[in-house]
């Protein structure tokens, strides 16, 4: 049998995922080697701050602040520092030195995927990024790989942990958002800068990676459509749970045709949205992250399981690195990013989707009329109206009710996002309309 020599691996950033990816090297080298066919070394960690304390029993000696000298003298660097600089310039000079790269970082990936991935091709290294969308759920590479065949059609995700944690605990256990947020983070899911989360940043920035690899096009950040969940009330949460619905916070990836012009491009959006709770997405509890893929061929697949968390992350990190590492031993260059078909992504306006409108309106008769020609206007079409009285009292404390506004939750057809803009504004405009409540759009069903 072949004896290979064993591979170096440069671990950059100690913390949630990194002390996790540590402990899990040391403790599995055997089991690895066995693996890869060669043993895999770790010959650093780079951390900002030696002495910081660390939730992981790891060799003091692995620690260094030298992060260039640990780059040089590696074999595969695996970057899980987060941020743009200076993780960008390391995994370049890792390239460059031919080592292979695994990152988690998504949201250098988003911003500087393309330099990155074209400086892997030119000199033949591998960069393998699993972790970095949807945490330990394997879907960049089934993207990648086993569906390399097929036509992806759509993605429908939940792809961030510390918001569908949020939601679920505010749905649930009737938290806040702070509070709900304060227990993401202390529980490692939430990113340094938790606006990333609950901005809906961090999702957008999964979302360009999943349209990008799925529909092999290049998808930049910014052509990304994003909302976050810092608007959801808890009023909302009340509203769609009684008419049957949660609201999550998804990332869709869509192929489409533009409206006007025929054009063939795709759409990345984020959003929070109300989801049936019949549906699957619905019943992803916590930070779980599930993902829907619609492929021709393939069919509905669904990928479910732990969107955040250090050791979970730590998995896809090292399912990377094995793979990468039995790659390096067998010889031959890394898989290129196929990002060849060039198809332009169309804004948010041109794209159709169902929309639940929650109006509260002056209970006097006609109201209705008046609502449904608003939409027929706008050529919106109705799905549904549901309306419910809310009656008011004088402050005397009388039981008599003096008026009543009634409340009406419309659910319309598919409608473009232009279209229901205007109808929205023509509705905050009619004197029969006393507030626009919520519009949320509506998906899977
Ligand atoms: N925590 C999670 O659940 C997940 C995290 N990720 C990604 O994994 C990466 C790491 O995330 P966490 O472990 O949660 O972050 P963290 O904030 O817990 O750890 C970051 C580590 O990098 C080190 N570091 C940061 N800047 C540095 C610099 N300039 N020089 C040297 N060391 C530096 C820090 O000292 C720390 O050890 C990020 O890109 C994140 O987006 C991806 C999926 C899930
Ligand atoms: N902050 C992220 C971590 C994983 O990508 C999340 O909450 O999903
Ligand atoms: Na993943």
């Amino acid at each position: 049998m072949i004896e290979y020599r064993n591979l170096r691996v440069a671990l950059l950033g100690g913390g949630s995922v990194g002390a996790q990816v540590a402990r899990l090297l040391l403790e599995q080298k055997e089991e690895l080697a066995n693996r890869v066919g060669a043993g895999l070394e770790l010959i650093g960690i780079a951390v900002r701050d030696i002495n910081a304390e660390r939730t992981v029993d790891l060799p003091r000696e692995l620690f260094t602040t030298d992060a260039e000298s640990l780059i040089l003298g590696a074999d595969v660097v695996v970057e899980l520092m987060g941020g743009i600089e200076p993780a960008r310039s390391y995994i370049l000079m890792a390239i460059n030195s031919g080592a292979d790269v695994v990152t988690a970082n998504k949201a250098l990936l988003a911003a500087h995927g393309p330099e990155l991935f074209e400086a892997a091709d030119k000199v033949g290294a591998q960069l393998n990024y699993e972790a970095a969308v949807a945490g330990a759920i394997p879907i960049v590479r089934p993207l990648r790989d086993s569906l390399a065949g097929d036509t992806v059609k759509r993605i429908l995700g939940i792809v961030n942990g510390t918001t569908n944690f949020i939601l679920d605990r505010m749905d649930t256990e009737g938290d806040t958002l702070e509070e709900a947020l304060a227990t993401a983070t202390a529980l490692g899911y939430a990113e340094a800068d938790p606006t990333a989360d609950i901005g809906g940043y961090d999702a957008a920035q999964k979302a360009a990676l999943l349209a990008s690899l799925a529909f092999h096009t290049t998808v930049p950040l910014e052509d990304v459509y994003r909302e976050g969940i810092t608007e959801v009330t808890p009023q909302e949460i009340e509203s769609a749970r009684k008419a049957g619905y949660v609201i999550k916070l998804l990332a869709i990836c869509e192929r489409l045709t533009h409206p006007t012009t025929g054009v063939e491009g795709v759409s990345a959006r984020v959003y929070p949205a109300f989801v049936h709770r019949s549906h699957p997405l619905a019943a992803v509890h916590g930070a779980n992250n599930a993902v829907f893929v619609e492929a021709e061929a393939a069919g509905s697949l669904m990928f479910y399981g732990a969107g955040a968390g250090g050791v979970e992350t730590a998995s896809a990190v090292l399912g990377d690195l094995v793979s990468l590492a039995r790659r390096h031993v067998l010889g031959g260059p890394g898989v290129a990013a196929s990002s060849h078909a060039d198809l332009p992504v169309f804004e948010i306006g041109n794209v159709s989707t169902r929309y639940a409108i929650t109006l509260e309106v002056s209970d006097e008769p006609g109201v209705l009329a008046t609502i449904a020609s608003v939409f027929s206007d706008h050529g919106v079409s109705l799905a549904q109206v549901e309306q419910s009285m809310t009656p008011e009292f004088p402050s005397t404390g009388s039981q008599e009710a003096v008026s009543a506004t009634a409340t009406l939750v419309i659910g319309t057809h598919l409608a473009r996002e232009a279209a229901l803009a205007a109808t929205v504004s023509a509705l905050a405009a009619n004197s029969v309309v006393t507030r626009v409540a919520s519009v949320l759009r509506v998906e899977g069903a």
